[in-house]
């Protein structure tokens, strides 16, 4: 369990990391979401004990890091894939991990198997792509079987395949029960990898949600609904305390409510319905609208690549 209590890192008068309360559950994996500069590192680094909490605490199973037994047989961390002695091979490079850390030198064997470096173990890392560097670096953070898993931004520059290896990763660590906390700036990858998100702007709390949720507290996230007695709805659904946007003839936009609610609003009205659809905010949308405020260096404004306001595709209008 990595437990974050007031967690807050100030850089001169610079706070990077403010005032952060977080749980990281076991059995999941929990996607760090937040822009550029946020402080995710900061955090993960303080976790590690690689930073000092200016105040606060950054808790593995309760303690401090530097307060642990046996650090790497709790968390393993891949925070920096470069962080390797070029000149030693990758097996050379996991037995003097192993030994500095009192873990079995067997245990190389395992984690070589386990990222798929096994051919390659006697090649000199200095030699290795990006996607073998990750690996590696994974490999090492394995080393001690711990039971948290922390990545920063583990799939940066990887291709489609060590994206989709990565992912598999992640998911079958966290079947394990295992505790799975993984930065990274891609939502949509986010969206099929997270249960649980936590997001942050400016180093504060935005949303610490399971991944659902923040996708259905989402102003874009919508209800079609075409009625031919669109007035009527229109009132029963305000009353309801939804939003409701008119799109002309027989179709209403709804906010703020369910599928179940609105069907449930429109037969106690003995409204008929000819129509009603969700249209979900994808994460990235959701994600835009949470952080638009703690951006720090926003682009000019631009409408391109925009969500239109519904949250519905042009192609999907009729
Ligand atoms: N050693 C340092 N001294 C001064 N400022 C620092 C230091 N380390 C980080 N910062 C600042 O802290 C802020 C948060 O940085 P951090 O790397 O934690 O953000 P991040 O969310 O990981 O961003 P990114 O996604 O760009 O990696 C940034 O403004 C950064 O410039």
């Amino acid at each position: 369990m990595i437990s974050l209590r007031d967690l807050t890192k100030r850089y001169g008068d610079k706070v990077v990391v403010d005032r952060l309360s977080v749980e990281l559950a076991p059995g999941k994996v929990t996607g760090f979401l937040g822009p550029n500069g946020a402080g995710k590192s900061t955090t993960m680094r303080m976790v590690l004990g690689l930073d000092r909490p200016t105040a606060g605490q950054a808790l593995v199973d309760g303690k401090p890091y530097a307060e642990l037994h046996h650090p790497m047989r709790r968390i393993g961390a891949l925070l920096d894939a470069k962080a390797v002695h070029p000149g030693r091979t990758a097996r050379n490079h996991l037995k003097a991990m192993a030994r500095s850390n009192g873990l079995p030198l067997r245990r190389v064997d395992d984690v070589l198997e386990t990222v798929g470096l096994t051919e390659v173990a006697d090649r000199r890392a200095g030699k290795f792509s990006l996607g073998m560097g990750q690996r590696l670096g994974i490999a090492g953070a394995l080393l001690g079987d711990p039971e948290i898993l922390m990545f920063d931004e583990p799939v940066n520059g990887l291709d489609p395949d060590g994206v989709r290896w990565i992912r598999g990763l992640m998911r079958s660590l966290a079947a394990e029960g295992r505790t799975v906390f993984v930065s990274s700036h891609l939502m949509s990858e986010m969206q099929t990898t997270a249960d649980q998100l936590v997001v942050i702007g400016k180093g504060k709390l935005i949303a610490d949600a399971p991944i659902t949720e923040v996708i259905e507290a989402s102003s874009l996230t919508a209800v079609r609904v075409r009625t031919p007695q669109p007035d009527e709805l229109e009132q029963q659904l305000l009353v309801a305390g939804m939003r409701v946007e008119r799109r002309g003839g027989d179709e209403l936009i709804v906010t703020g409510g369910t599928l179940d609610r609105i069907g449930g609003v429109a037969h106690q009205a003995g409204v008929r319905i000819n129509e009603l659809s969700p249209r979900e905010a994808s994460l990235e949308q959701a994600y835009m609208e949470l952080t638009a405020s703690s951006v720090e260096f926003a682009a000019p404004s631009s409408q391109e690549g925009q969500a239109p306001a519904d949250g519905i595709d042009e192609k999907e209008r009729v």
